[in-house]
């Protein structure tokens, strides 16, 4: 049994990282921790979780996190993320860090879109970028794994496959992204106020969103090929759910069908991306950890369409994936 802590457990992916680790037969939950000094009980912080677990939110320092648990689920907003897990590392625990700060490997980039300079700025050229699909013997040996922001697991599985068989070119790649306002997470703002979100539809961070480095970092690496995606994320008034349009150059004559059998061929074992020949709708996969993708090829262009659910598979369930890489479990189990 893994002894597990989950910080932030407030938020709205730990929510769903409790849901699912109650169901995993070889987690135990230890710990969870808010700021909060008055102890609130699970129970009425998530009201759906009463009498599941009997546990109390705790304001809790690292080397007491690191007593109790042997892995740690880190649900925290970049910065305060890096700041307890170099804390928590050298006291020996794994971790699963659901931010951002450590899918960057150069600190220069992260200090450019996240406008601040990396806590931990030594580490970063050392982790794991906590996509199983592409990387899971990293994912087995590691003590942290980032797991992908959830614009970039929606892109990247879209892609990273068709780059790496030369199927599409590099240059001039379009990202045009949906996402449900769960996306944002429970801490109020202005425009997730309900006035403003309900019945509206908005872009935001045009040119400076904070994943563009991050899917430009593993569409190159993976595909060996220097990227430059132009990444433009939006709104919409729906509680989860994101669908992802890309379009790309191909980079020899191409049609729909031979693009949809890479995508097969290339995810033929994998138990979490669905390649669909029809066009996938985000309630196609609410709830569960399944990425579903397709595609198309439309004057001259590649487009692909997909979906997951920004709380599992672009968070919650993309950790318990990890988690299970790391631990030798079953890679489905709980999911
Ligand atoms: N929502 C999503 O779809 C996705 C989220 N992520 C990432 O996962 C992480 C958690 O996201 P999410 O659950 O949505 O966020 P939430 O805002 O819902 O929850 C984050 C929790 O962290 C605590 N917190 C907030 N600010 C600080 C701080 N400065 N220092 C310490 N603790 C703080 C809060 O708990 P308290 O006030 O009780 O202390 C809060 O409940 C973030 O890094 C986010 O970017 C990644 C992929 C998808
Ligand atoms: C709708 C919405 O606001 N979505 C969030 C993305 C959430 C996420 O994955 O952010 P991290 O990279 O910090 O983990 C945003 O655009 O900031």
């Amino acid at each position: 049994m893994v002894r597990v802590a989950i910080l932030g457990a407030t938020g709205y992916s730990a929510k769903e990282l409790i849901r699912l680790l109650l169901a995993h037969p070889e987690a135990k939950i230890t710990a969870l921790t808010t700021r909060q000094d008055d102890q609130p009980n699970l129970g009425d912080v998530h009201p759906v979780l009463r009498g599941r677990l009997d546990l109390k939110l705790e304001n809790l320092d690292a080397a007491e996190v690191a007593k109790r648990a042997d892995c740690v689920f880190c649900c925290l907003p970049h910065a305060a993320s890096a700041e307890v897990i170099k804390e928590l590392l050298p006291l020996g625990p794994r971790v699963v860090d659901f931010s951002a700060d450590y899918r960057l490997n150069d600190a220069a980039t992260y200090t450019k879109w996240y406008d601040h300079d990396h806590p931990d700025a030594a580490r970063m050229a050392e982790t794991v970028y906590g996509l199983p699909e592409l990387y899971r013997e990293r994912i087995v040996k590691s003590q942290l794994v980032a797991n992908p922001g959830c614009y970039p697991t929606s892109t990247i599985l879209a892609l990273a496959p068709l780059l790496k068989a030369g199927l599409i070119s590099a240059d001039g790649i379009i990202v045009d992204s949906k996402s449900g306002v769960s996306g944002a997470g429970r801490t109020p703002k202005a425009n997730l106020h309900y006035p403003e979100a309900n019945e509206n539809f908005s872009a935001y961070g045009v040119g400076s969103h904070r994943h563009t480095p991050e899917i430009d970092q593993v569409l190159s690496d993976f595909g060996g090929k220097a990227t430059e995606v132009v990444f433009t994320p939006h709104l919409v008034p729906m509680d989860r759910g994101i669908l992802t349009t890309a379009y790309s150059m191909p980079a020899k004559a191409i049609d729909a069908a031979a693009i949809l059998a890479e995508l097969k061929k290339f995810y033929a074992t994998e138990p979490f991306v669905r390649v669909v020949d029809g066009l996938p709708t985000t309630k196609d996969v609410t709830g569960t950890n399944y990425c579903d993708v397709t595609a198309r090829v439309v004057r001259g262009r590649v487009v692909t369409i997909s979906v997951i659910d920004n709380l599992i598979k672009g968070a919650a369930g993309a950790a318990v994936q990890n988690f299970n890489l790391m631990y030798g479990f079953d890679e489905t189990t709980a999911l």
